[in-house]
């Protein structure tokens, strides 16, 4: 069994808690906090070992009546990976910890790529992880433009991508966030961190992408345009998406043409607190005028790089060489397929 430590049990954190328990190659050795909370409280009633950053808090925990475990160091001394889901920038920061303790990590896409040199997409660069020792996943918005770039490219070729990221404000938790009443401009200069993460990835691809920050939580929109290197297909590329195993199409028939109405159907088909694991492409947004290609595709942001995130750990512990088979596994494990 892979020994996973969860460092910062957050939105991303607690889901990839979860996952981690549904597969059957990894075990979750512990998760920590800094303070204690609903999802302190959440950890101890799924009896995950809660460490805590600061040891000397180790009271203000107890009188909460969440036991302790012990320390982040001593956390780290039980697994053989670490995933750091700590707010973005102090994954850097935790880095000397893990090359301390001679844990494999996995930072998340808050971080820059130099944080460990690799970015990772499970479909596009799985075997550039193979048996390293620091990877980033990157983010939510990069891994849904990396899964469906890679897919038209393979295909295809990509002489161009422009994408408009329309970004959710704050996470349904996230009190403090906004804005309230504003589409604001993040950044005002294009391109966005976007473009520069998918080549991270995906290093050839042509990319220039622009984003905004409205007034909702439940998900990101991307606004899609590629030209193509050659005439492309509809029918074909809705082949493409059906056999994908991260991406997932929204078909005319159910209706949906929000990201509140698919929300809404992850909820009713059951999916753990109603995540969108995959890529959700509006079929009917979907057009093909010879070489180039439209689409609208939703991102559920506290999800997608969860299943992701799996896969890289068997990638760096060096358990599966081969893609396809640790994304059928991951997702047969989660009991997912994606929609459409
Ligand atoms: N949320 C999202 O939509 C997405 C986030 N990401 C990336 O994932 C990473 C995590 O983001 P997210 O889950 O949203 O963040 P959250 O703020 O939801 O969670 C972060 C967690 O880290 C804990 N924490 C803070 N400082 C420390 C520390 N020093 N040691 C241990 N734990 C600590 C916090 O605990 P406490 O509350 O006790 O302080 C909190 O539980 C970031 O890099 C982000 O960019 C990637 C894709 C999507
Ligand atoms: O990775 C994300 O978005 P991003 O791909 O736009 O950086 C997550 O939605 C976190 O974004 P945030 O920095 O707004 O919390």
């Amino acid at each position: 069994m892979i020994r996973v430590a969860i460092n910062g049990y957050g939105t991303i954190g607690k889901r990839v808690a979860d996952a981690v328990t549904c597969q059957p190659d990894m075990e979750i050795v512990g998760v920590s906090k800094t303070k204690p909370s609903a999802e302190a409280y959440v950890a101890a009633s799924r009896g995950f070992p809660l460490y805590i950053a600061d040891i000397t808090k180790r009271d203000v925990f107890e009188k909460a009546g969440i036991a302790v475990a012990g320390s982040v160091e001593e956390m780290l001394a039980e697994c053989d990976i670490v995933i750091d889901a700590t707010p973005g920038g102090m994954g850097a920061r935790n880095r000397a910890l893990y090359e301390k303790a001679g844990v494999k990590a996995i930072f998340q896409g808050g971080e820059d790529h130099e944080v460990a040199g690799i970015s990772f997409s499970s479909s596009c660069n799985y075997t550039e992880a193979l048996g390293k020792d620091a990877v980033r996943v990157v983010s939510c918005n990069t891994t849904g433009l990396c899964r469906i770039i890679k897919l038209v490219d393979d295909e295809y070729g990509v002489r161009k991508v422009r994408a408009t990221m329309i970004r959710r404000g704050g996470d349904p938790g996230d009190i403090k966030r906004g804005p309230i009443d504003a589409i604001v401009l993040n950044p005002v200069t294009i391109p966005s961190h976007h473009g520069p993460d998918v080549k991270s990835v995906l290093p050839e691809i042509n990319i220039v992408t622009t984003a905004v920050i409205v007034p909702t939580t439940m998900m990101h929109m991307h606004v899609v345009q590629m030209d193509l290197k050659k005439p492309g297909d509809r029918d074909r590329i809705i082949e493409l998406i059906t056999a994908h195993p991260r991406i997932g199409l929204v078909r005319p028939a159910t209706g949906i043409t929000s990201t509140a109405e698919l929300k809404e159907f992850m909820n009713d088909l059951g999916r753990p607190r109603s995540d969108l694991w995959e890529n959700g492409v509006f079929e009917g947004s979907l057009s093909v005028d010879g070489d180039d290609l439209c689409l609208f595709q939703a991102i559920h942001q506290e999800a997608d790089v969860v299943v992701e995130t799996i896969d890289c750990i068997r990638a760096m512990m060096g358990t599966i060489s081969d893609p396809r088979e640790s994304i059928a596994l991951t997702n047969y494990s989660l009991g997912f397929t994606p929609i459409g």
